[in-house]
């Protein structure tokens, strides 16, 4: 089970506590929910499954405790963030070790998620005593029909309590992302994390916890999005939710009410390659775009669109790349580890079969042990075809071969998605034309999709989401104006 040593406070026997007023906690429920390794299939973790009356004292503590937070001078916020940050960085091992176990990312990535987190936390404090410091000055006559009575002064006010929900697949950084902007600007924050990755999260909460935050200013409540997601994400006491996920963002928003809402979902991030492109580049592109962690990202690249008269050469080299790929377990940094769940690999082969059985071409044989999944390229997919469209989420990639560049567009448009996207070609004029004819929240010019930098603003059009995200991003959206307006009894002029 989880490291001991400085996190033994928060596991008793062998299920991890949940965090709430300042303290680690053991559930009233008596019940547990379990964590399954998708190496071993076994249950590796256990976590509390918090009652609904748990969840209403932790957002009466979220609320109390803002009142305070705000007052709390900038500076101080954002030493406690940099705090939180080095201690998290110092305990990169033990977390990666979870991260490893729970959601069977390669070792040596875990520990990269856990030290870009730390950084994100730091820049984002950095970023929001610069952000948060400065207001706006506006004076009444450069309105028409007025003389300059009215200094109007504009602040970024706190929202309250932010609700942070993050997906498996980055469970510590998709939480900081939240945590960190969420904090900095005043607000409590209570995260809900996912249920593969939610003892990698509360390890990183008692990261926060040991760097010394105000009890109720962070608490960390675990139980099954499908059980206690409703009662969060509807709860009243919510002031702002921050998600990162699949459809169940857009069920959110449906039900959430008058609060601002931060969405990143899913992605078919479409990557189109013109006669020209160095095939070199976009090959390993591919490769490391469509199948790092297996992919299981948002921005991985989920379907190729390539020139007819460059297809063979292109799927060439991809195969060469693809064939160089080290698969199986996590531990041992494989570049293919098992995919996150039974169903997940189970609906990752629907979308292999379907295109198997509509006449899709395999590149290599399709082959699956329990959660682990070779990686696949299936070339001439057809818009029938369910993986042209749908996002397997895994090592499994779909080509489709275009005879136009505008095809490409079409097909990357015709998509509920609109994330990101990438060009590979050499002219620059024509990678604008086609970037800025794709309906896609950020693309790329001849390298794959990605969301980092972390400061990069990150937003999906359409069912990817709602408003952006990256570090300036998430501080401003956390955040709402206030105007302070002085009335002068006569116009007033400098110098005049
Ligand atoms: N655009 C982006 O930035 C990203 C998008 N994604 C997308 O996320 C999907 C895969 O991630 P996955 O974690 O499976 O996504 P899910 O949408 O299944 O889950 C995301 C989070 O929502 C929680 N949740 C589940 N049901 C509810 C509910 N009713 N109310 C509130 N919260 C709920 C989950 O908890 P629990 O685990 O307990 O069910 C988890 O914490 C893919 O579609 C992918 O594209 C992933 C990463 C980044
Ligand atoms: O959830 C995801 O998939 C991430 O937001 C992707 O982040 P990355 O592109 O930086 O890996």
């Amino acid at each position: 089970m989880g490291e001991k040593g400085v996190f033994e406070d928060i596991i008793e026997g062998d299920t991890f506590k949940y965090y709430s007023e300042g303290e680690w906690k053991v559930s009233a429920s008596g019940k547990y929910v379990p964590i399954i390794n998708p190496t071993t299939r076994n249950m590796q973790f256990k976590v509390q499954a918090c009652t609904q009356e748990e969840v209403n004292k932790v957002m009466e503590s979220a609320k109390s405790a803002q009142k305070l937070w705000a007052k709390t001078p900038l500076w101080k916020r954002a030493e406690l963030l940099h705090k939180a940050a080095a201690i998290l960085k110092d305990h990169k091992k033990p977390i990666a070790d979870c991260l490893v176990k729970e959601i069977a990312k390669a070792a040596k990535d875990a520990a990269s998620e856990v030290v870009r987190s730390g950084d994100l936390v730091s820049y984002c404090a950095e970023e929001g005593v610069r952000v948060l410091g400065e207001g706006k000055f506006l004076v009444s006559d450069s309105f028409p029909g007025n003389e300059r009575t009215k200094y109007c002064l504009t602040s970024k006010i706190p929202l309250g309590v932010v609700l942070a929900i993050p997906p498996f697949n980055y469970p510590v950084n998709l939480s900081v992302s939240k945590i960190a902007p969420a904090l900095i600007a005043g607000n409590s924050l209570v995260l809900k994390p996912p249920t593969q990755g939610a003892v990698s999260a509360l390890h990183m909460i008692h990261c926060f916890h040991l760097a010394g935050f105000p009890k109720g200013v962070i608490s960390c409540v675990t139980g099954k999005g499908s059980e206690i997601g409703d009662f969060l994400t509807m709860h009243p006491g919510v002031n702002c939710i921050s998600f990162t996920g699949g459809d169940t963002g857009i069920a959110i928003s449906k039900k959430a009410g008058m609060i601002p809402l931060q969405m990143e979902l899913g992605g078919k991030d479409a990557c189109i390659i013109l006669e020209d492109a160095d095939l070199d580049l976009a090959s390993s592109s591919i490769v490391k775009g469509g199948f790092s962690y297996s992919g299981q990202r948002c921005t991985a690249v989920k379907v190729v669109l390539v020139m007819q008269s460059i297809a063979d050469s292109l799927v060439t080299k991809v195969n060469e790349k693809l064939g160089k790929l080290t698969v199986g377990p996590p531990e041992n940094n494989c570049d293919i580890t098992p995919v996150v769940t039974e169903s997940s690999a189970n609906f990752i082969e629907g979308l292999v079969m379907d295109a198997k059985n509509k006449g899709a071409t395999f590149c290599q044989e399709y082959k699956r042990k329990d959660n682990l999944i070779w990686p696949l390229l299936i070339d001439n997919v057809k818009p029938d075809m369910r993986i042209a469209w749908e996002e397997p989420f895994g090592p499994v990639l779909p080509v489709i071969r275009i005879s136009s560049v505008e095809e490409g567009i079409h097909h990357c448009n015709a998509s509920n998605f609109g994330l990101q996207g990438c060009i590979f070609t050499k002219d620059i004029n024509k990678a604008i034309l086609i970037s800025d004819a794709m309906e896609t929240g950020t693309v790329q010019i001849n390298s794959a999709p990605a969301r980092g930098p972390d400061h990069f603003p990150f937003q999906g059009l359409k069912d990817s989401g709602i408003g952006s995200q990256g570090v300036t991003n998430s501080i401003n959206m956390m955040t709402k104006i206030k105007s302070t307006v002085i009335n002068l009894p006569t116009p007033s002029y400098t110098m005049g």
